[in-house]
């Protein structure tokens, strides 16, 4: 295992004229399990390729425990990567397809047994384990190229591509808390590319966010839910995802449209957005700030509970609240913004936290 370091790395299928991934300097730390999260065409899969070696960066460098591999192809740096779909030896046993990276690079008879029954026993591919690949379904093919490149236990990092597009949706949870389970058990750092959060947020440690080829947030699933860094983070993570307002910065008070809605601390005077998820958002009937009077627009009934929509202004915003909470269309409603999990966004980027104002504020 090694810590991955990539330097000021970029990539551009066009001669420079666009970025696939803007120059990025970021570092994947040994033994770690990292989810890739990002929309189609985001990067993501030109970034694992040049950590992998199947592409080299037009800009910058890739290190392996500092040692530079930039120039070095996909043989020389130790990496075992899955692909979306499967790719086997068709007329070999799952067994020799599970030994294959192991007898190939010698390892001793016995501990090629040992490694290929463990991970099988795992991925629950024992009774298959003499059966020709090609005789399996495309997911079961799918779970053995999952251990085929989990069963090297020194694999500088296991690089898994959308890995579970293809295996059914019933075995996809069991298969990510096995693949968990693996990591656990080999500490292999893990990185894995989705564009789907529920499989990106319960399998890693760390989630990095990427989108229109740059890193945007890393973190733990808890931070990027509760502390988004950038407009996008609270987009693309959450469900529904945070709801945005446009505002205004002056003399200190944050407004939208006319109305005061809170206190914008020391930032500069200028245009800003709001920033809060539904979770937060609180509907009430006394004023409270930071907050803003609204209107019901709707409201979704979700069994376990309910999405209020409302507009402050023109400006729609979703309220989570218990189920049943009894708002009704046309109805005035104060929504709280509660001043620890509201924010302001500048391009943006996170650059501040909508405060209350102070007593006999302006309104
Ligand atoms: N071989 C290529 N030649 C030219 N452009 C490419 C090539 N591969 C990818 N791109 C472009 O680079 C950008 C990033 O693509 P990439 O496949 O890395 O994104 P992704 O996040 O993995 O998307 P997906 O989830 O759809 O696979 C996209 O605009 C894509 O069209």
């Amino acid at each position: 295992m090694a810590d991955i370091r990539l330097e000021g790395v970029g990539h551009s299928y066009d001669g420079g004229r666009t970025w696939a991934v803007r120059p990025t300097t970021w570092t994947w730390r040994s033994g770690r399990a990292y989810a890739l999260l990002g929309p189609s065409g985001c990067g993501k899969t030109t970034l694992l390729n040049i950590i992998s070696g199947l592409l080299t960066p037009t800009e910058g460098r890739v290190l392996f425990d500092g040692r530079d591999v930039t120039g070095v192809p996909t043989a020389g740096r130790n990496i075992a990567q899955v692909f979306q779909f499967p790719v086997l030896y068709e007329e070999m046993s799952v067994y020799d397809n599970l030994a294959f990276p192991l007898r190939n690079r010698r390892h001793p008879k016995k501990d090629v047994d040992r490694r290929v029954r463990e991970v099988s026993r795992l991925l629950g591919l024992d009774p298959v384990l003499g059966r020709r690949s090609r005789r399996l379904d495309p997911g079961r093919q799918q779970i053995v190229c999952l251990g085929r490149g989990l069963v090297r236990p020194e694999v500088a990092a296991v690089l898994l591509d959308e890995p579970l597009t293809v295996v059914d949706p019933a075995l996809k949870w069991t298969l990510r808390s096995k693949l968990k389970e693996i990591h656990r058990d080999t500490g292999h750092t893990l990185i894995y590319v989705t564009h789907d959060q529920t499989e990106a947020l319960t399998f890693a440690d760390e989630v990095v966010v990427v989108n229109e080829g740059a890193i945007v947030q890393a973190g733990e699933p808890a931070e990027l839910f509760l502390s988004p860094a950038h407009e996008f983070v609270g987009h693309f993570i959450g469900s529904p995802g945070m709801n945005v307002l446009p505002a205004e910065l002056a003399g200190g008070v944050v407004r939208v449209g006319g109305t005061a809605v809170g206190a914008g601390g020391e930032l500069p005077e200028g245009p800003v957005r709001i920033g809060v998820r539904p979770e937060f958002v609180a509907v009430g009937g006394a004023p409270a700030s930071p907050g803003a009077p609204a209107r019901v627009t709707g409201v979704d009934r979700m069994g376990a509970y309910d999405l209020v929509h409302a507009v402050v202004g023109d400006h729609p915003v979703i309220a989570r609240t218990e189920a049943g909470a009894g708002y009704a269309p046309g109805e005035a409603a104060f929504l709280h913004f509660p001043a620890d999990r509201t924010f302001l966004f500048r391009d943006q980027v996170r650059c501040g936290s909508l405060a209350p104002l102070s007593e006999g504020g302006a309104g």
